[in-house]
């Protein structure tokens, strides 16, 4: 071939962007241009122990297993001296015969005739061996291979131009991995932030209270239906809307119906619209909140007071996206998300016949558990500030805190109607108390006495104190007492036993801890 030719096969050579096309191109060209049967290319592993197969053409006179790889450190086999030395080596027929400890190696040259040589040749770039040619050819083509300067230029080229792709792919990977890690960097500062943001709303230090802020920012990035359990006050209808606003769709409607506070004859309408003289007293057409709720969100408080022969049809509309208003003849569509919530055991309801089973688990796709107040009472002080607060911005006032006093009184009550009731006692108290003042004991109003926190001080201690010989043991013994009594009285509800001895749950805890009680 002449220069003119090699010169046009390495521009064309240079033309080549992926390491793949490059490599094929190249042998190619070898092989068609030095009239070549057989021609493989191994190139050195990532970690540079061994030799893989990168390419071969043909396959007449080399048995190429295209499993196998060669280690570099064997020197059983002649590639490993090239890769050594850097030099070309040529073994004929009877110099192959020395090589027969590798089997790898014997099995590759097993079909090599008499009269051909195997011809090994090393890539060299920036003085090292990166990659090794092998061809199967007679004794003059080894001849005019090793003297041709030509192809071993093109080799040259060659050589520069995959390690230039392969640079410009590991700086790519290199660009991605970095957009990756700072896009993984941003979200988790969205993460944070949204966290931060729904504690103002949902507030509350406890542990529940943070499963409960990280679940409901998991499932606002699904559109999986929504299970909110919780008895009342608890703060279910605030979680639904809170996974409204952390979902795509915030910007849409986020609309909510109360099941038990409508009739059932209403409720049907309501959910589903109807055509203008659907019934009597239909005298125009109107929306039903299904679609309202298009692309937003469809909260149903109180779903297990939704009458039976309601649910199937809902349970149809969130199968397939279609109802029918009332009255309709055409089916209409709405993309909603539904969030539902209830105070009663919706499985128990299930399995007395009362609610759907299809339906429940329909709903039940990501259940959301929102703890009562009582299982959380050191939360308290926080939100009787939290309530002060929103009562100061609402009515411009200044009410400076709560009296230690008052905060044990509010301790003792049982909170039946848990934060929504605290908040009521707060605002209630609030408006009691003078513009600069802390609210006082006597601003709460009367508690019954069955929602107290039966708390039974002990002013007397009877006993024969004669007996002791170290105070200290026999206050420890003491305390012992009363806080196992206290245990049992409350089932272990380190919670209720704590508040009813005047103490934060954690020096409770620890107290326990230090006092090895372990109910
Ligand atoms: N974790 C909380 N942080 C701050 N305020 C709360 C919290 N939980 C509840 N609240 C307050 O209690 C009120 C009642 O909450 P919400 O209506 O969400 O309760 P619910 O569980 O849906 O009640 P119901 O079962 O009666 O419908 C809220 O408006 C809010 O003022």
């Amino acid at each position: 071939m002449t220069s003119k030719q090699w010169l046009e096969q390495t521009s064309s050579l240079l033309e080549c962007t992926r390491e793949h096309e490059l490599t094929a191109q190249f042998m190619r060209t070898l092989q068609q241009q030095l009239c070549l049967s057989d021609c493989v290319l191994l190139v050195p592993s990532v970690d540079g122990r061994r030799l893989i197969l990168s390419q071969f053409r043909a396959d007449k006179r080399l048995k190429v297993d295209t499993e196998a790889d060669w280690d570099v450190t064997d020197f059983s086999h002649p590639f490993a001296h090239v890769l050594q030395t850097g030099k070309p080596m040529v073994l004929d027929y009877f110099s192959l015969a020395y090589w027969r400890e590798e089997v790898k190696f014997v099995q590759l040259v097993s079909g090599l005739p008499q009269e051909i040589n195997l011809l090994m040749f090393p890539l060299i770039q920036d003085q090292h061996v990166s990659g090794l040619l092998i061809f199967a050819v007679s004794v003059v083509e080894t001849k005019e291979m090793l003297q041709d300067q030509q192809w071993q230029h093109y080799c040259g080229v060659f050589m520069r131009h995959w390690q230039l792709l392969n640079t410009v792919a590991s700086q790519s990977g290199q660009a991605s991995f970095l957009a990756d890690s700072l896009s993984q960097a941003k979200d988790e500062i969205r993460h944070q932030k949204s966290l931060k943001a729904l504690s103002q709303i949902l507030v509350g230090e406890a542990d529940k209270m943070y499963k409960l802020r990280g679940e409901i920012l998991r499932v606002s990035g699904t559109d999986l239906s929504v299970m909110v359990q919780g008895a009342t006050g608890t703060g279910k209808e605030l979680v639904a809307k809170a996974i409204h606003e952390h979902s795509q769709r915030h910007d849409e409607q986020f609309v909510a119906i109360n099941c038990a506070a409508i009739p059932e004859n209403l409720l049907e309408s309501e959910l589903f619209g109807y055509e203008k003289g659907a019934f009597s007293g239909a005298h125009a057409k109107k929306k039903g909140l299904i679609a309202q709720a298009n692309k937003g969100t469809l909260f149903l408080d109180e779903i297990g007071d939704m009458p039976l022969n309601l649910q199937s049809k809902l349970l149809r509309v969130l199968e397939s996206g279609h109802f029918r208003a009332l009255g309709a003849s055409k089916e209409e569509h709405s993309n909603f998300r539904l969030v539902a919530a209830t105070h009663v055991n919706l499985k128990q309801r299930v399995d007395n016949g009362d609610f759907r089973r299809d339906l429940y688990y329909r709903l039940c796709q990501f259940p959301i558990h929102v703890p009562a107040l009582s299982e959380r009472l050191d939360d308290l002080s926080l939100l009787v500030n939290h309530f002060i607060n929103g009562f100061n911005r609402h009515h411009r006032r200044e009410i400076t805190g709560v009296r230690y006093e008052t905060l044990l009184k509010l301790k003792r009550h049982s909170y039946p109607g848990n934060v929504r009731e605290l908040r009521n006692i707060i605002e209630y108290a609030c408006a009691l108390t003078s513009h600069h003042g802390e609210l006082e004991v006597s601003a709460l109003p009367e508690f019954e006495s069955a929602e107290l926190i039966d708390i039974r001080c002990v002013s007397s201690v009877e006993g024969d104190f004669g007996d002791i010989e170290d105070l200290r043991l026999a206050v420890a013994e003491f305390e012992r007492q009363v806080i196992r009594d206290r245990l049992d009285k409350f089932k272990g509800d380190r919670a209720k036993a704590a508040m009813s001895l005047g103490m934060p749950k954690r020096t409770f805890s620890h107290k326990c801890l230090k006092l090895e009680i372990n109910e």
